[in-house]
């Protein structure tokens, strides 16, 4: 089975996304680096496999056996030229090309790391980590995505970019920017604290892909100089600390660490 490859460079907190719900899936996959630096996430190949020139993106299935069949085909030919007439020549060519064309199409490209995330946990037999077999459980599962996406993280990235992205290219930290999404937070945070003091996890009393998606963010918000907001939240930061303990969210700290 070709491995799975996310296209992306895990600085990126979208990218470190998916490798928690792949990790958590126990998939076999391959983390392609992209480099922002020569502008290969615009480059025509990148933009097929998302059309918006962002990272990450999703490679299922791969053409690694090209190589294969145009060698076979190659070889074949040649050896049927020299014995054969052309209909015995061309026929398993033919086939070849036939084959290719099947497996081409199943190669299979996704951009948006919310979307990958649900893809590899339907593939990898973890969809109850989006309870699909429950109608209310998965409805709670999809709110938390949600709110993951348009609430949290809407919250967080520009005191993210301001603290993390902008310095590393060179720039300075906003601080009107970052005080005033850190409000923005807090408002989000105080309804995370109601909600974890009555469920274990933020969808329900089971672990799902909403808590998984918070994980990559919350590394990043650990490593600016506003890791402490979480300390207001009681409940926020036993569940928090209980999402570190697993050995998925242990090796994506690890992959995000500036060393890596
Ligand atoms: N909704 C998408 C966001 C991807 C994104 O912004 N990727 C950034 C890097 S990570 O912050 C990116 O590729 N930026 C380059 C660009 O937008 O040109 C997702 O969740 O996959």
């Amino acid at each position: 089975m070709a491995p799975m490859k996310l296209y992306g460079a895990t600085v990126s907190w979208n990218v470190t996304r998916c490798v928690v719900a792949l990790e958590e899936a126990g998939a076999e996959y391959q983390i392609v680096p992209i480099d922002f630096a020569t502008a290969e996430h615009k480059s025509p190949e990148h933009l097929a496999r998302n059309p918006f020139g962002q990272v990450p993106a999703f490679q299922d299935g791969d053409l690694h056996l090209w190589g294969t069949y145009a060698t076979h085909m190659i070889l074949y030919l040649l050896v049927s030229l020299c014995k054969y007439d052309s209909i015995v020549v061309f026929t398993p060519a033919i086939i070849y090309i036939y084959i290719y064309m099947h497996h081409k199409n199943g190669m299979f490209f996704l951009p948006e790391s919310r979307a990958i995330c649900k893809y590899v946990a339907r593939k990898n037999k973890a969809a109850e980590l989006l309870r699909e077999g429950n109608l209310q459980e998965s409805a709670m599962v999809d709110v938390w995505l949600e709110v993951e996406s348009n609430q949290y993280t809407a919250a967080l990235n520009p005191i993210l970019y301001e603290c993390l992205v902008s310095p590393m290219f060179g720039g300075t930290t906003d601080q009107k920017v970052v005080e005033e999404n850190l409000e923005k937070l807090k408002k989000v945070l105080e309804v995370y604290e109601a909600r974890l003091a009555k469920h274990k996890y933020l969808a329900g009393d089971f672990l799902s892909l909403a808590d998984l998606n918070h994980v990559s963010v919350t590394l990043c918000l650990l490593a600016t100089p506003h890791a402490s907001v979480l300390n207001a939240y009681p409940h926020v930061k036993a569940w928090w600390d209980g999402l570190m303990a697993r050995p998925s969210v242990q090796k994506v700290a690890a992959l995000m660490k500036p060393s890596a």
